[in-house]
């Protein structure tokens, strides 16, 4: 049955904003050179860092409601959303064009909506202006050693040989998620930390260790791709495992590593955050049974529409645990 007007008209404006948050299922189309620029640096993405930086912003101790303070942590938030990811975003696609030209041709590179130069210079600006803002926050909270710029360095490193040939970490299964499990959890924790408070061992190792979670994370996106990944020879977990196996190594990392940064949290004296964490890790667990174990391939993206509120919402509570054990 055809839609009616009324709908044709709502799914139409649902497929635009798709289009600017760079989801799947985006309209095509006409539309202007800085939609679809901001498509390519896919908005949706940039959550989880821009969140990974109040994090640390707690984790510190330090932080308090001054005009400052906001400024300088929205000042990291648009570092590591619009600025480093937007930048890791527009190079995935750039090297990844021919990927998409075969999985998804309506994307802007291969549908032909934006040009490679065009797609190279955004990427140039995006990383360059990174790494300035990260050097003024240097400058800004008084740092002896520039830890902020040395972390986008290393992030815009990363992100680079994560989508580039020939290293193209994407292409192994647990190097390539746990590269994005980590720029998901411990980079921007870490800066966020560092923007207010002393960045020590113990952050740096504890939010390494969080990261597997992250990386647990990372494998639920795998599941979408399998076919394509099969067919391209990328090793993705799901591939390598076979989707029954894949699934149960990734919910046993998002609940194993939680649970041990619970433990964390017992060791340093923060019982109350601990045991909030582990209420956080039931639902996850409840929804990974519910949804997820049950068919990895039709529930991925509701798994982690239910289950992922709990995961960040526990590294708050990490977060503030952290700040409170730091007093
Ligand atoms: C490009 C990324 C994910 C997309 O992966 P994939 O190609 O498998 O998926 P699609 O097919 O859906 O496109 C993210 C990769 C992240 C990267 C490894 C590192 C990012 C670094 C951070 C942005 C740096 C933050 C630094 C800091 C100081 C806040």
């Amino acid at each position: 049955m055809d839609d009616t007007p009324a709908e044709s008209l709502s799914d139409n404006r649902n497929a635009k904003t798709r289009q600017l948050l760079g989801m799947k299922g985006a309209t095509t189309g006409d539309t202007s050179i800085w939609k679809i620029r901001l498509q390519l640096m896919k908005p949706i993405t940039w959550i989880p860092l821009i969140w990974g930086v109040v994090c640390g912003a707690a984790s510190s101790g330090e932080y308090t409601w001054t005009l400052e303070n906001f400024l300088k942590s929205a000042a990291c938030m648009l570092l590591s959303g619009p600025l480093l990811t937007g930048y890791t975003q527009t190079i995935n696609e750039y090297y990844d064009r021919d990927i998409d030209a075969i999985n998804e041709p309506y994307r802007p590179i291969p549908s032909g909506a934006i040009s490679l130069p065009q797609v190279i210079s955004q990427a140039w600006v995006l990383m360059l202006s990174g790494i300035g803002l990260a050097y003024i926050l240097d400058v800004w909270v008084g740092h002896e050693f520039p830890t902020i710029t040395a972390m986008t360095l290393f992030g815009v490193f990363i992100a680079y040989i994560y989508s580039a040939p020939p290293i193209k970490l994407k292409q192994n299964g647990w190097l390539g998620t746990y590269a994005l499990g980590s720029s998901y959890i411990a980079l921007p924790w870490c800066a966020g930390h560092a923007l207010f408070g002393e960045l020590d061992w113990k952050i740096v190792v504890m939010t390494v260790i969080y990261s597997f979670a992250g990386l647990g994370i990372a494998i639920v996106n795998d599941f979408k791709s399998i076919e394509g990944d099969t067919k391209l020879g990328l090793k993705s977990l799901p591939v390598m495992f076979g989707v029954k196996t894949a699934a149960w190594i990734c919910v046993t990392m998002i609940d194993v590593f939680q649970i041990a940064i619970a433990a964390y949290l017992i060791f340093i004296h923060q019982q109350l955050y601990a045991a909030i964490l582990l209420l956080m890790v039931i639902p996850q667990m409840v929804f990974q049974d519910m949804y997820f174990l049950r068919d990895p391939l039709g529930n991925d993206v509701k798994y982690q529409a239910s289950a992922q509120p709990f995961l960040v919402l526990g590294m708050l509570v990490v977060g503030i645990a952290i700040g409170h054990a730091n007093f």
